[in-house]
């Protein structure tokens, strides 16, 4: 019915999804068929699935959306995240045979084939995301060849890990381009994006660890011209073009794995104002002289409570990391802006004498609560204040 989709209820199984615990989930395939292995987590987002299928921080890793229904609005390019799909694999409950969304242009199927993301489908998700949530994430392996024995299957399970891999040079663009948000028309589903009227008055180099479309559109709608840079790109080449702040951005995989990355930021830290999302605030936090560490099973979901200290107001935050920093590893002038309510890990950090701040979650998830939006004015007025521009007090 309507090409979404994996035949009806009562079709025979015909893919396997195996965990590194030896559990072995017998479902539908769609999408792109063969083997592929990955590290699965689980996000609890209700929609948004197109928008995780395309940013890059998945890279190395399958999502069990834990959302029943997948597929139902189809998929648009207007909503990409970057210009292709990342994701190994996607682990679903039903694949909604029926799209519906006047901007779809075709079915997360023909999407994920296109792609070569590999599909399973009418899995119980609810009972694989207790499990990982028990044992924490594990490895799996997604395959529509049923003739290869379990064992073997496991086998691969347990022969890799994504702890260590440098995956952010798989994602970062080669050469600096100029972000030309025009090309977009801006969104035009984001009022937020006609606030700057066309006017760029800042200059903003962003390191590219994987960056997501949306924090550079949001970041063109507050008037930001924006030259996005290669995760290797020399702090002295960026530092030559004057910017009027640094971004850094999120990214896939382990952040102890890029110490090129971390050098960098040490060289710009304390020149410019210094804006960190997630992969970034990570980095960041190794910059200045923390470490990070890999939770049980990470946050990946968009109604994650944070509090931000100074004012102890609550956000409601869009999340996706599976790394943290240990606030116990930075040095007593930075400090732990954010907390994550529901674990208590670090998920901000202000760095005041060296002009930086970061968060460990996503003020630009589209779709996702937009509390957090905040930060972006905030990283506006610390280059604002660099050039001695008028800073509205803070709320
Ligand atoms: N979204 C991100 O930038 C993720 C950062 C890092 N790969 C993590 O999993 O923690």
């Amino acid at each position: 019915m309507g090409g979404n989709g994996v035949g009806p209820p009562w079709a025979t199984n015909d893919a396997r999804l195996v965990l590194e615990d030896g559990s072995v989930w017998e479902g539908r395939a769609f999408g792109a068929r063969g083997t592929e292995l990955g590290e699965v987590v689980f996000n609890t987002s209700i929609t948004g699935y197109q928008e995780i299928l395309t940013d890059p921080s998945y890279k190395g890793q399958f999502v069990v959306y834990t959302h029943p229904h997948i597929g139902n609005t189809g998929v648009n390019f207007g909503d990409m995240e970057s210009e292709k799909a990342h994701l190994g694999g996607i682990i679903v409950r039903d694949l909604s045979c029926v799209v519906s969304n006047y901007r779809s242009t075709m079915t997360l199927d023909q999407y994920c084939k296109e792609q070569g993301v590999l599909g399973i489908a009418n899995v119980d998700t609810r009972a694989i995301t207790m499990r990982l949530r028990d044992t924490g994430c594990l490895n799996g392996v997604i395959s529509d060849d049923l003739s290869v024995p379990v064992e073997e299957l496991l086998a691969r399970c347990k022969s890799w890990t994504i702890v260590g891999k440098d995956l952010i040079k798989e994602v970062s663009c080669k050469e600096p381009y100029e972000w030309d948000g025009s090309t977009e028309d801006e969104w035009e589903f984001n009022p937020a994006a006609r606030a700057s009227n066309g006017t760029k008055p800042f200059h903003v180099v962003a390191y590219d660890y994987g960056i997501k479309h949306n924090i550079l559109r949001r970041l063109a709608s507050l008037g930001c011209r924006i030259t996005v840079v290669p995760a290797d790109y020399p702090a002295k080449k960026v530092l030559e073009m004057n910017p009027d702040g640094v971004f850094l951005s999120n990214g896939p995989g382990d952040p102890s794995a890029v110490p090129y990355a971390v050098k960098n930021v040490q060289e710009v830290l304390g020149q410019k104002p210094v804006f960190g999302i997630c992969m970034g605030h990570q980095i960041l936090g190794q910059a200045v002289g923390g470490a990070t560490f890999k939770l049980k099973f990470g946050h990946h979901g968009g109604n994650h409570p944070i509090r931000f200290n100074e004012s102890g107001r609550i956000e409601i935050s869009a999340q996706n990391h599976n790394y943290a920093v240990d606030p116990e590893t930075l040095p007593a002038d930075i400090e732990v802006s954010h907390i994550n309510l529901n674990d208590g890990t670090c998920a901000g950090m202000l760095a005041r004498p060296l002009k930086a701040m970061s968060i460990q979650y996503h003020p630009e998830a589209s779709p996702g609560p937009h509390d957090s939006d905040v930060c972006f004015e905030q990283f506006i007025d610390m280059m604002k204040a660099e050039r001695g521009m008028p800073v509205a007090a803070a709320a």
